[in-house]
């Protein structure tokens, strides 16, 4: 069922007389039981999409639905949306139990109702032993799990969050985004999760929508959208390190890019012209090393479970990732080969991969 539908969505800032188009006709269609993860790089409009979903901040045009009706007029109050933002928004002032207890005293609960309901969500996300505590006595996991146990409370079936994680050390940030997962899980409720760390989305969305331009580039799966980007920005966006993109030239059954031949796969052959101009990915993990095209090592970059090998292709300095720690040093000569079948082909100009371009163009 489709929960969250932004449609044909523009907002434009102006501010001394500047305009910035922000969103400009973006739609999105989210489930119910979703975690979306809204995936983009920074100033994209990831944070005013979010304000616009809970009526914070109303769009210029285009309309919002939640729960299969229309929003655009619904005050904040009356969206039964909660928020979860980067800087968690606790009151300073307020000990822990005060501060989950909020959102249910502005909605006049009976005292034993607050009760019951905030010793339910701390006990759920392990902070029941911190009520009595001021905020400055906490760590930074465990005001974010208190900022999360707030937005709970209330009981809305809609949860934005924005960045939540980001202020938290990297190893807290991990399990922090575990526990979250499992919470998910658990609730099933719709989360709509802004972030621009990559792996952050990867591992947590059940969906991800890169946003870039003020519409939604590409959205679904994210392991679909990794192996299978539907644009060569979707596939230099996604992945660290991101996805090789080289420029070349179709040549008989090969693509011919400066000094190396890549036979054609056979997914894309009856899409390409003799002499046709393309673009190819391929993921630096998507290589074999000993035989094929020969390069010279121009960097090396040991990350302890693999290594990242910088190459230089003509000019064009690519990655590629070996297990383990390789035993190369910069300046040494090596033979590697592209996976066939992982090997993503674009369009010159507009950049879309071309298999979707064909699907476009059926559809
Ligand atoms: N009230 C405002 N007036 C003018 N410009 C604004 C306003 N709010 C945001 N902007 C601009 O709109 C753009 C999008 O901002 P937004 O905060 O939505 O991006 P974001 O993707 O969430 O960024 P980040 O990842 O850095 O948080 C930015 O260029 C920002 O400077």
């Amino acid at each position: 069922m489709e929960y969250i539908r932004l449609e044909d969505i523009w907002k434009i800032y102006t501010q001394k007389k500047k305009k910035t188009e922000v969103l400009r006709g973006l739609n999105l269609s989210i489930e119910k039981g979703e975690l979306v993860v809204v995936l983009g790089p920074s100033g994209e409009g990831k944070t005013t999409l979010l304000r616009i979903i809970s009526g914070l901040l109303k769009q210029d045009k285009g309309h919002v639905y939640l729960r299969g009706e229309i929003v655009d007029n619904v005050p904040p109050k009356d969206r039964n949306v909660s928020m979860v933002f980067q800087n968690y928004a606790i009151y300073p002032f307020m000990n822990v139990y005060d501060n989950i207890a909020f959102p249910l005293k502005l909605m006049h609960k009976s005292k034993e109702e607050i009760r019951s309901k905030v010793l339910e969500v701390s006990k759920m996300l392990r902070i029941d032993e911190l009520l009595d505590r001021k905020p400055s006595q906490l760590s930074g996991g465990q005001m974010q799990r208190v900022a999360i146990a707030r937005a709970l409370v209330k009981g809305d079936d809609i949860i934005l969050m924005d960045e939540p994680l980001a202020n938290l050390d990297a190893q807290v940030r991990v399990i922090a985004r575990d526990e979250l997962k499992q919470l998910h899980r658990k609730l099933n409720t719709t989360i709509v999760y802004v972030t621009h760390d990559q792996t952050e989305a990867l591992s947590l969305a059940t969906k991800v929508a890169l946003i870039h331009q003020g519409v939604i580039q590409a959205y679904g799966d994210p392991m679909e959208i990794y192996n299978n980007p539907n644009s060569d920005w979707v596939g230099s966006f996604i992945g660290t390190p991101p996805m090789n993109i080289i420029e070349g030239k179709i040549e008989g059954d090969y693509i011919v890019s400066n000094d190396i031949k890549i036979p054609v796969p056979i997914t894309y052959k009856k899409l390409l012209k003799d002499n046709q101009k393309i673009k190819i990915g391929f993921r630096p993990e998507n290589v074999k090393f000993g035989e094929g095209i020969e390069v010279y090592v121009d960097m090396v970059e040991r990350v302890g479970p693999y290594t990242v090998i910088y190459v230089d292709i003509g000019g064009q300095i690519i990655r590629l990732i070996e297990k383990g720690q390789a035993k190369v040093e910069k300046g040494d000569k090596i033979k590697f080969s592209i996976d066939q079948d992982q090997i993503v082909i674009f369009d010159i100009n507009s950049g879309k991969n071309l298999i979707e371009e064909e699907n476009d163009k059926n559809s």
